[in-house]
């Protein structure tokens, strides 16, 4: 490996004729410094900056040992060789527990030396780079998200990957994993960080506005706009554009969206004048936009057009320790926030959260957190405090507070989305047949009307259905009917689809 001859070693050796042998075989390289004793070795260390240390073991003053003691306790990452009388097996496994790099038993020659030296400092470069890597590619956190497990880092690396390019970024992801978050990081790593940052739900806008919402509209274009207004696009310019649940648009939106993008120009609802932006796109859904595609809700050309780099946000029961990282953070920002002087959770906690399949991904962590930061006080968080959550996540206790009202295998999930206490899916047992045991214990009712009783999760899907019909397939219009969110209904007919997998898992 590459040295300099300015990195200075310092050697350690009472016996005035081996110094100067070993000194020989350095100096051309090195900067040499000769300590006679303990005492004069631990000033030079003190003083100098060493690069390497190699100390002989008897000393006058003191053990080389404790020179060794020394250098770990105020140097930890300096290399150290010992040097050991031939034969002193017990004195160089010491030296080595305490820290020395290597030993080199007496008498050694020129090449011994220069070889033992040259191994240690190609391993102490490959640490270093080690180090250095891990700094730069393990985060526990980048920008506004939490967390350090490897599918996360694998979303950093695109983040960073794809910043500085305009090509645009599809991000596909459950409910609640935080894809807006990661359009927001997108956007701040990129050069266009000084320029606006827009951000429109398609599903949170009545379909028939979502094309003003986006492109404005002039005075007039339809009832209602009393006044011109400028859309998203325009307010985006020079910045980036961020259409979540973009699955929400018409068709024929959908070409418009695709001319746009195609060619940076459009024109106002209303309006036949073109105007032209420099948009960077990003856009998400909680859907599988391949089978949107299949089922001809998206059009397959606006999609390769989008689809330019993929980014998946894994759901945050793939994250290992980052469910107990976040859920830390937002304990103390709420306790903050709400006065409370909650610290850390109990051991308990931990491990049911590490269990609990957080159907509604960050979202509902964030949901039970505040739950429990405003309904209790104390330093830590108990069993006791958390709310109505599922008997069985596998292998967990029991919230002793929370009431249940899932059956086998089924996850209550009452904080996911906005929907308080409902359940997502249908249970995992396959136990859901008419006639096999319900998730109330249905199974014990023998009288024939009992089979007329319908699971919960059939009668919702029953009812989700009808309300879509009678909206003509308006997904956001069904669910402002049925007072919940249309990523709710969405998520509901993704575990529809893959029937009795309560999270998409099997
Ligand atoms: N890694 C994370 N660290 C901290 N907070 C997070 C993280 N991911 C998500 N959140 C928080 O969780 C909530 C949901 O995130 P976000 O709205 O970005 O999710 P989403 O995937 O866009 O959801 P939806 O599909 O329902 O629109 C937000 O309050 C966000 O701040």
């Amino acid at each position: 490996m590459q040295t300099t001859s300015r990195h200075t070693i310092l050697l350690v050796e009472d016996s005035v004729s081996n110094a100067l042998v070993y000194q020989n075989y350095l100096k051309d390289t090195y900067r040499v410094l000769v300590a006679d004793t303990g005492h004069a070795a631990l000033k030079l260390l003190a003083e100098n900056t060493i690069y390497l240390l190699i100390t002989d073991v008897r000393l006058p003053d003191m053990s080389g040992l404790d020179i060794v003691d020394y250098a770990q306790s105020t140097q930890p990452d300096l290399p150290i060789i010992v040097i050991t009388a031939f034969g002193s097996v017990d004195l160089v496994v010491d030296a080595m527990r305490r820290g020395a790099s290597d030993f080199l038993s007496k008498p050694f020659d020129r090449a011994r030396l220069e070889v033992t030296i040259s191994n240690i400092l190609e391993r102490q470069h490959l640490q270093d780079v080690v180090n250095e890597y891990q700094k730069t590619f393990e985060r526990d956190r980048f920008h506004n998200m939490i967390g350090g497990s490897l599918p996360m880092q694998g979303v950093y690396r695109i983040i960073e990957s794809c910043a500085a390019s305009k090509a645009s970024v599809f991000i596909t992801g459950e409910s609640g994993t935080g894809k807006e978050l990661c359009s927001e990081a997108l956007h701040a790593e990129s050069t266009r960080s000084d320029k606006p940052f827009i951000a429109l739900n398609c599903a949170a806008i009545p379909r028939e506005l979502i094309e003003s919402e986006i492109f404005g509209h002039v005075k007039g274009a339809f009832t209602g706009a009393a006044t011109a207004r400028e859309g998203a696009a325009l307010r985006a310019s020079g910045g980036t554009l961020f259409l979540d649940e973009i699955g929400e648009m018409s068709l024929d939106l959908q070409s418009k969206l695709l001319r746009f993008i195609q060619s940076g120009t459009f024109s106002p609802v209303g309006s036949s004048k073109e105007i032209k932006v420099d948009v960077r796109f990003i856009c998400a859904t909680n859907r599988d936009p391949l089978a949107e595609v299949r089922e001809g809700r998206f059009r397959e050309d606006l999609y390769y057009r989008l689809h330019v780099i993929p980014l998946h946000m894994p759901p945050l029961r793939d994250r290992g320790n980052d469910v107990l990282k976040i859920a830390g953070e937002l304990l103390r920002k709420y306790s903050e926030d709400e006065g409370k002087s909650f610290r850390c959770f109990d051991d308990k906690v931990a491990d049911y959260f590490l269990r609990y399949p957080w159907p509604g991904n960050v979202r509902e962590l964030s949901n039970v957190v505040r739950n429990i930061v405003v309904l209790n006080d104390a330093e830590t968080v108990t069993m006791t405090m958390l709310p109505q959550m599922s008997e069985s996540t596998p292998g967990a206790a029991q919230p002793e507070g929370g009431a249940v009202d899932g059956g086998p295998g089924v996850p209550a999930a009452p904080f996911s989305d906005e929907v308080g206490g409902e359940q997502d899916t249908p249970p995992s047992t396959g136990a859901v047949s008419d006639d096999a045991p319900g998730v109330n214990g249905a199974s014990n009712v023998e009288d024939r009307d009992s089979k007329a009783i319908l699971p919960l999760w059939k009668e919702e899907q029953r009812i989700i259905e009808t309300a879509i019909q009678k909206c003509s397939g308006n997904i956001p219009r069904a669910a402002a009917f049925l007072e919940i969110s249309a990523s709710t209904i969405y998520r509901k007919k993704l575990a529809w689809e893959k029937s009795h997998s309560p999270f998409g898992q099997d």
